[in-house]
């Protein structure tokens, strides 16, 4: 579905990730982790399309993001930003049918499709009841919800989400999560997201890119890579593991007295 081929991502001096040849199939679904400044925003945007390499390049099915013209690669691919900024003032179903635009080749207007496509959206996050409302009186966990279902209705077989859990509180950060997990299990969508509870990126991730920070990275199943020692190095602070029945719960390895 989306590859990287020896990309190489820098800041400045900084090597941020080197030589990543990396490859997602249709219907997986990747928690990227990392420490904070590893530069996992910084290779979503650039899977996006959003930000240039240092070198090497991102492709799409096959074909590099300089070659996808822009309303197609925006039917193909759906990115969810770590922050937004709401500069006017517009209701929660405009800003969700905005998102239908990749679907407008000769018109500037929704039709009942796009209609149905918003509505269906703004309920699967349960914010449908804030249809009217204007997005700036917005709670955040509300306006993260909105984004999300924005999200949702553009379409995409891929979906590039960051920190999709921010701002939510518990019951909507594992009925998101379950419903990421869904959609890469029943409809074969692509999921690739950046965050940082690793016990919900292991319980609906079915892989994991691990940053490092200063180019090191390390990608597979999460059974491979979300190993507490590995993990410990990568997040450079002991993580230990507890089996709960099915479920694996991390937990940070020592705090101070
Ligand atoms: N525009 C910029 N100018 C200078 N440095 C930048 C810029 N954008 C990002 N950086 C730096 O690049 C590094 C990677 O940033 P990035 O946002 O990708 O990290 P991250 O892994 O997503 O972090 P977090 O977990 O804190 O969200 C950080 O050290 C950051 O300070």
């Amino acid at each position: 579905m989306i590859a990287t081929h020896q990309l190489r991502l820098a800041m400045g001096k900084r090597t941020l990730v080197e030589r990543l040849d990396w490859q997602v199939e249709a219907g997986e679904c990747w928690s990227v982790i990392g420490r904070n400044g590893a530069g996992k925003s910084t290779l979503l945007r650039a899977l996006a399309g959003l930000r240039q390499p240092e070198a090497g390049h991102v492709s799409i099915e096959r074909r590099a993001l300089s070659e996808w013209p822009l309303q197609e690669l925006a039917r193909k691919r759906a990115f969810l930003a770590q922050a937004r900024n709401d500069a006017f003032s517009y209701s929660v179903i405009e800003t969700v049918l905005s998102a239908r635009h990749p679907y407008h080749d000769n018109r500037y207007w929704e039709n009942s499709d796009d209609h149905h496509a918003a509505v269906a959206a703004l309920a699967s996050m349960e914010v449908d009841h804030l249809a009217a409302r204007d997005v700036r009186t917005l709670s955040g966990g509300e306006r993260q919800r909105v984004a999300i279902a924005a999200m949702l209705a553009q379409d995409t077989p891929l979906l590039l989400l960051d920190e999709p859990a921010n701002a939510l509180d518990l019951a909507h950060q594992v009925s998101v999560m379950s419903l990421l997990a869904r959609l890469c299990r029943e409809q074969h969508k692509t999921v690739v997201m950046v965050g940082h509870d690793l016990t919900l990126a292991h319980s609906v991730s079915s892989h994991a890119l691990l940053l490092m920070g200063d180019g090191r990275w390390l990608a597979g199943s999460v059974e491979e890579v979300m190993q507490p020692a590995v993990l410990t190095e990568y997040l450079d602070h002991p993580i230990d593991i507890v089996r709960h029945g099915e479920r694996t719960i991390f937990i940070p390895g020592s705090f101070p007295a």
